[in-house]
C-alpha cells in the first residue's frame, strides 16, 4: 500500500503519553487485522489544552480542550479514528461521533510522588502538594487538611522533576501514565512513588483506559475497531461515564468514579467532594454488566440528591 492510501488514519495529540497510547492502538490494530504497522498512519494534531499551562483547565472552558481539533479533523474526513485517554473525554461527544472501542485498561490507581517515604501520611506538616486535578486536590485536603495544595500543570517529567528538586513536597499522578511512559522504574534521584489503593482514593472516571473515537456513519472503521474492543473495560466505562454525566456538566466538580467488572458482574464506587475537602458524599453499586450505564446514572442521582442544591451552588461559586 502507498502512503497516500493507508489502511487506517489515526489522529492523536503530540504529548509523549498520547503518542504511547497511539502506538499501542496501532500495534493492536495491526495484529488484529494482519496489516503492517506502517499501513496505519499517525497524524499528530495540536489541541488548545496543550497550550494552557498557567491555569486550571476547569477555569479555561473545561470540556473538550484535548479533543476538539482532533474531532474536527475526523468530521472533515482527514482521519478515521482518534485515540484518547478516556479521562480527558467529555461525557457528551459532538454529534456524529461515537466511541467504538476501549482497550484493555491499565492500572487505575493514583500514585503519590514524594521525596519522603510513607505516602500522604509521610509528608511533612504543612507540606506543599502540587496537582492540576480538582479531584486529587480535594482528596488530599480531605485526608491531610494541613497540606498546602496548589495548582501544578505541565507534563509528567516536569512534575517529577519539581518533586526531585524540592520545589514541592509531592504530586499525584496516574500509575497508568507512568507505566505507559516507562517512568515508573526510572524515577528521578531521591523520588519515591507510593501507590494509593483505589478504595482509599477513588480514581477519575476513565483513568487508565484508552478510548477510540470514530464517525458514527463510518461502518468500515466501526467494524475494524470491534476487533480491539475489550468488553469489560467498555462496560466499566459505561458505568463511570453515566455517573459523571449525571453529576458534572462543567468539569468543575471534584469527582471520582471507578467500576470493576468480574465476569458478568459490575461493582461501582463514586464520590463527589467540595474542593477544600470539607464535604464528601460517596456511594457504591453492584449489578449486572448489562445494566452498567443505569447503575452509574443511579449512583450519580443518589449523590446529587444527598449533596443537595447548596453543595452545587457552592461549587459554582468556588
Ligand atoms: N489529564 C492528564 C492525563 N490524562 C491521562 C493521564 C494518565 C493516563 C490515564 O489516566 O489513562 C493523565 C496524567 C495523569 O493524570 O497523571
Amino acid at each position: 500500500m502507498t502512503q497516500s492510501s493507508p489502511f487506517l488514519r489515526l489522529g492523536t495529540r503530540g504529548s509523549a503519553l498520547a503518542l504511547a497510547q497511539a502506538y499501542e492502538t496501532r500495534r493492536r490494530l495491526a495484529a488484529a487485522h494482519g496489516v503492517p504497522e506502517d499501513d496505519i498512519r499517525i497524524d499528530i494534531i495540536k489541541v488548545i489544552g496543550d497550550q494552557i499551562l498557567d491555569r486550571a483547565l476547569s477555569q479555561a472552558g473545561g470540556k473538550g480542550l484535548f479533543t476538539k481539533e482532533i474531532e474536527d479533523a475526523m468530521l472533515a474526513g482527514q482521519i478515521d479514528i482518534a485515540v484518547h485517554s478516556s479521562k480527558d473525554l467529555p461525557t457528551v461527544l459532538p454529534p456524529g461521533l461515537m466511541l467504538p472501542a476501549f482497550l484493555p485498561r491499565e492500572d487505575v490507581r493514583d500514585v503519590l510522588i514524594s521525596r519522603a517515604p510513607g505516602g500522604l501520611a509521610g509528608l511533612p506538616q504543612g507540606g506543599k502538594v502540587g496537582s492540576a486535578s480538582l479531584r486529587r486536590q480535594a482528596m488530599v485536603k480531605r485526608t491531610r487538611p494541613d497540606l498546602d495544595v496548589s495548582l501544578l500543570r505541565g507534563n509528567v517529567e516536569t512534575r517529577l522533576r519539581k518533586v526531585g528538586e524540592g520545589a514541592i513536597d509531592a504530586t499525584l499522578l496516574a500509575l497508568a501514565g507512568l507505566k505507559r511512559l516507562g517512568l515508573i522504574d526510572r524515577l528521578p534521584e531521591g523520588v519515591t512513588a507510593t501507590i494509593i489503593e483505589a478504595s482509599d482514593f477513588i480514581p477519575a472516571v476513565g483513568q487508565g483506559a484508552i478510548a477510540i473515537e470514530c464517525r458514527e456513519d463510518d461502518t468500515r472503521t466501526r467494524e475494524l475497531m470491534a476487533a480491539i474492543n475489550e468488553p469489560a473495560t467498555e462496560r466499566a466505562l459505561a458505568a463511570e461515564r453515566a455517573f459523571l454525566h449525571e453529576l458534572d456538566g462543567s468539569c468543575r466538580t471534584p469527582i471520582g468514579g471507578h467500576a470493576t467488572v468480574t465476569g458478568d458482574r459490575l461493582s461501582f464506587a463514586g464520590i463527589i467532594l467540595m474542593p477544600d475537602g470539607s464535604e464528601a458524599h460517596d456511594t457504591t453499586r453492584e449489578g449486572s454488566v448489562t445494566e452498567a450505564a443505569a447503575l452509574g446514572a443511579d449512583a450519580g442521582r443518589e449523590l446529587r440528591g444527598r449533596a443537595g442544591p447548596a453543595f452545587f451552588a457552592a461549587l459554582a461559586g468556588a
